[in-house]
């Protein structure tokens, strides 16, 4: 008997959704926010046009809600959580709604998700979400007693691509030493020991900046920066990165740009991949040298000028896996599937 589980990824410009009959996709469309609509906040304004847009997107595909037997959302910076599927509840949605560890539109997945899911009497969950934690206590240590460094990240594209690598190295996700490069909008990069995220790195404030978000800055200037700016949070995680540089988000236009000779385009598309390199490099220091393999990931990598770049910087000494695009979806459906098969016990948030 088919069993529809509708996935739900909201993201800072559109949301993705999905419908997998089992692991097997059967539908997929992208709902696209206006430019006005992204600077509304995310509750209720964002939540109720997010979820306006699923419900009449699921009328048009022909798919009748009778058919879903459970929904799977992208969670977003919920409480800090071990790697796994979670059954959303009541806590989780309130932690979602506040913002508990900041605000991000993934936070609005498990509210819709979990409406639908009531008006059809089915279940759901959400898969590694961006606060996954497993870092070791001694990465989160700074310099500064009072400031403690989180993990926040692309968890559940990262893990998923974590998992892919390590099974093309014959090994187990558990015995394989790992990086994971996300680069997308935002960026993470994460160090992988004995099947954990032990250390990473995440554009919002850490790392190498990305298309949208700032990365590591130096502490005096952004501490200026942040006296003169009420909204720096937003320049940070927003329109920092290459956006911040060049008012696009389309790293193919910037590609051309410096193709054509615009030598700014240039010299800070040399940063952005130096940058890259330059923190992947520093994760050597968790495994004491390379480790079994490095796998980059992304909207970006699908760019042939930035793996070309990327390659070269990166030497001889990494094994490379490259996954462009990004397996959130499927990393979802599947979660929630071996939940519902019974392969994998939920784990109660
Ligand atoms: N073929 C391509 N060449 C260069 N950049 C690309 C290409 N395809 C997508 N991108 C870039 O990837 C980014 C989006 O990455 P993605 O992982 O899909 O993002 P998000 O973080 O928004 O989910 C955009 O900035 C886009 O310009
Ligand atoms: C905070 C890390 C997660 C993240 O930034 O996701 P998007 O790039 O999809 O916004």
């Amino acid at each position: 008997m088919s069993c529809y589980i509708l996935v739900i990824n909201p993201g800072s410009t559109s949301t993705k959704i999905a419908v997998f009959d089992g692991e097997r996709e059967v539908f997929r469309k992208t709902l696209t926010l206006q430019e006005n609509q992204l600077d509304l906040p995310l509750f209720p304004e964002q939540y109720l046009i997010r979820k306006g847009q699923i419900l009449r997107a699921l009328v048009d595909s022909g798919i009748e809600s009778k058919q879903l037997c459970a929904i799977a959302a992208r969670g977003g910076r919920l409480k800090p959580l071990s790697s796994g599927v979670y059954r959303i509840n009541d806590q989780m949605l309130k932690d979602a709604r506040a913002g508990l560890q900041g605000v991000h539109p993934a936070n609005t997945a498990v509210v819709i998700a979990s409406e639908i899911a009531f008006e059809n009497s089915i279940e759901a969950f959400t898969v590694d979400p961006i606060s996954v934690d497993e870092m070791a206590d001694w990465a989160k240590i700074t310099g500064i007693r009072d400031i403690t460094r989180n993990s926040l990240s692309h968890a559940l594209n990262m893990k998923a691509i974590a998992r892919r690598a390590a099974s093309q190295l014959g090994k187990s996700y558990e015995e394989a030493k790992i990086i994971v490069a996300h680069l997308g909008g935002g960026s993470s990069v994460s160090a992988h020991l004995q099947g954990k995220m032990v250390d990473l790195y995440n554009s919002d404030k850490e790392g190498p900046f990305a298309v949208e978000r700032a990365g590591a800055l130096p502490t005096h200037e952004l501490a200026d920066f942040a006296r003169s700016h009420d909204d720096y949070l937003h320049h940070l995680a927003h329109v920092g990165g290459l956006y911040s540089h060049f008012q696009t988000r389309d790293v193919e236009k910037i590609v051309e740009m410096a193709r054509a000779g615009d030598n700014r385009a240039v010299v800070v598309l040399q940063a952005y991949i130096y940058n890259i390199a330059k923190y992947i490099f520093s994760l050597l220091a968790v495994f004491g040298g390379y480790p079994d393999a490095l796998a980059i990931t992304g909207g970006v990598v699908k760019s042939e000028f930035v793996r070309t770049a990327l390659l070269e910087k990166l030497g001889k000494g990494f094994r490379v896996f490259l996954f462009p695009g990004e397996f959130e979806m499927e990393s979802l459906a599947s979660g929630v599937y071996r939940v519902i098969t019974g392969r994998e016990k939920a784990l109660e948030y």
